[in-house]
């Protein structure tokens, strides 16, 4: 299958390190909720959280919330990330998201770092695949760049692929950039090839993007949250920085002589 060339690819911002911040005080701030308001507001065409069991970030409470927030806003994505193995699926049944991206990551993971393997996990995900397809969700599954697993992931019932995009990332800059390039723009042609929709996550950034999107074929979705929550506190700073200069500004203003 060949991929239209204006194919507008969506970006859903990744609102986990919003949760992580949160988490380290008890006063609700930064918002979460808020957080994927504005994000929206900005053009985002969607939000991806990534509930993990230790809650380190993202919260149970956070996904009904988000789930609130996104089924009144018109076009906008929910995509729900983890292993359908632990947790995910009852956040699945319970919200119905428009995505599930299942994830092979262990309980105590330390951020994702590989795929599903074809032929090991299609017995245990084929059901669960169903499962989410019967309640109207669609499945993308977190896959290596490798484009002879491509044909197994879609007979296991996926609708999409999420390419693992970090060994590209850190190559961004390298001698094997060119080379990466190649290899996900082969990984994603083979899945078009059997009638999967391509998405990409990990490790994306303002630096690497736009050369991961023009030479990857197909590529409908990326997800992007932990450079993108970092640029949004750098890109924030000077402005927030001024912005409590006034308020110590007006308390000097007040004082009584
Ligand atoms: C599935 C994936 O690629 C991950 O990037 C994940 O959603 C990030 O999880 P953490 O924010 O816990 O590192
Ligand atoms: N699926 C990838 C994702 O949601 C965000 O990954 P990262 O940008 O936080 O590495």
């Amino acid at each position: 299958m060949k991929p239209s060339a204006s194919l507008r690819t969506a970006l859903s911002v990744n609102v986990n390190k919003v949760a992580l911040l949160r988490n380290t005080r008890h006063l609700g701030i930064p918002s979460v909720t808020r957080a994927a308001e504005i994000c929206l507001q900005a053009g985002a065409q969607g939000i991806t959280i990534h509930p993990r069991p230790d809650e380190r970030h993202i919260r149970a409470q956070d996904v009904f919330e988000l789930h609130d927030l996104l089924k009144n806003w018109p076009g906008a994505e929910f995509n729900i990330e983890g292993n359908p193995t632990q947790n995910l699926m009852e956040f699945i049944r319970r919200t119905r998201p428009h995505q599930a991206t299942f994830v092979p990551d262990s309980e105590d993971q330390f951020t994702s770092d590989h795929g599903w393997s074809f032929p090991q996990d299609a017995e245990r995900l084929a059901p669960l695949i169903a499962e989410c397809k019967a309640l109207g969700v669609r499945v993308s599954l977190f896959m290596d760049p490798v484009p002879e697993q491509m044909a197994a992931a879609k007979a296991a019932g996926a609708d999409r692929v999420e390419l693992y995009t970090e060994p590209f990332a850190a190559n961004w800059g390298q001698a094997g950039q060119e080379l990466q390039l190649q290899v996900y723009a082969k990984a994603a042609q083979a899945a078009l090839d059997v009638g999967l929709g391509i998405n990409a996550g990990h490790d994306l950034n303002r630096d690497n993007l736009a050369a991961f999107v023009a030479r990857v074929p197909g590529l409908a979705e990326v997800s992007i949250g932990h450079a993108l929550i970092a640029d949004a506190l750098e890109l924030g700073y000077a402005e927030t920085v001024k912005a409590y200069q006034a308020c110590i500004d007006d308390g000097v203003a007040r004082r009584k002589s």
